[in-house]
């Protein structure tokens, strides 16, 4: 089945007011890639001024809290990242798996609690190096998938349209060396049949974006493979100089 290609930048801690700039080329060329969804997850401090200044364009979270609200020192709730003026956010990523010891229980609380919100939601999932070398990715990744997808009343509101996975090995991040397209297939592939074991059809429509060194030199090879439906961007996001040439190749590719 057709789905839309989807690209969205993830800043991490990166931008402040003065990257508005960015954030306008961004949105334009989005807005002329008609059959392309595009979306910034910028820091939380970012994302009701960029709501302000940028209109007709989504932009999200990077993380959230699975209660609404309560003594959590830091941490921002699903009512906030929507009264800031966010559409979707992400969750599980191996950065805060990794440094603020997030399990898969945990990140799927979070992603049952953004979706029961009303929040759109990327879920993160993906090896380590020492995983991949020792042949065990898919069987890891897989095991992943399966302890934090969302269940229950939130996910029923919110599967498929408003769920995408992100598969991003965490040896690609941030490192220029990007997954080959045989093992991208290979895992979008089995990502796809455990989508639909968990959901029924349904679990067609759920978007598997790839993330991991995207630019604008191999987006178009990853954009063509089967089973990826767009990336998830981390560096080559901050830009338009950078972030717009990727999602001309998602637009081009359709
Ligand atoms: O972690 C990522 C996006 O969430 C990928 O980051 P890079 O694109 O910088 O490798």
């Amino acid at each position: 089945m057709a789905r839309r290609k989807y690209v969205v930048g993830n800043w991490k801690m990166h931008g402040v007011s003065a990257d508005i700039l960015e954030i306008s080329g961004i949105a334009s060329a989005a807005a002329e890639s008609s059959n392309v969804d595009v979306a910034l997850c910028l820091p939380a401090t970012l994302i009701e001024r960029a709501v302000r200044s940028v209109s007709g364009f989504s932009f999200g979270g990077q993380d959230v809290h699975q209660e609404a609200k309560g003594a959590h020192t830091g941490c921002v709730s699903a009512p906030m990242l929507l009264d800031a003026g966010a559409s979707l956010t992400i969750v599980g990523h191996s950065e805060r798996r990794a440094g603020q010891c997030e399990t898969d229980q945990q990140v799927r609380a979070k992603a049952e609690s953004a979706l029961g919100a009303g929040l759109d939601v990327i879920l993160c999932i993906g090896e380590s190096l020492e995983v991949r070398e020792a042949g065990q990715a898919l069987s890891t990744v897989q095991a992943q998938l399966d302890a934090s997808l969302p269940h229950g009343e939130g996910a029923a509101a919110g599967v498929p349209a408003k769920f995408a996975i992100a598969y991003e090995p965490m040896w690609a991040i941030g490192t220029g060396k990007v997954a080959s397209t045989a093992d991208i297939r290979e895992m979008h592939s089995a990502l796809r049949e455990r989508l639909v074991a968990a959901y029924g059809d349904a679990g067609n429509e759920v978007r598997i974006l790839y993330g991991g060194s995207v630019s604008a030199s191999n987006a178009s090879e990853i954009f063509a493979v089967d089973d990826v439906d767009g990336a998830l961007v981390g560096g080559a996001s901050l830009t338009a100089e950078k972030f717009v040439p990727i999602v001309i190749a998602a637009a081009s590719i359709g």
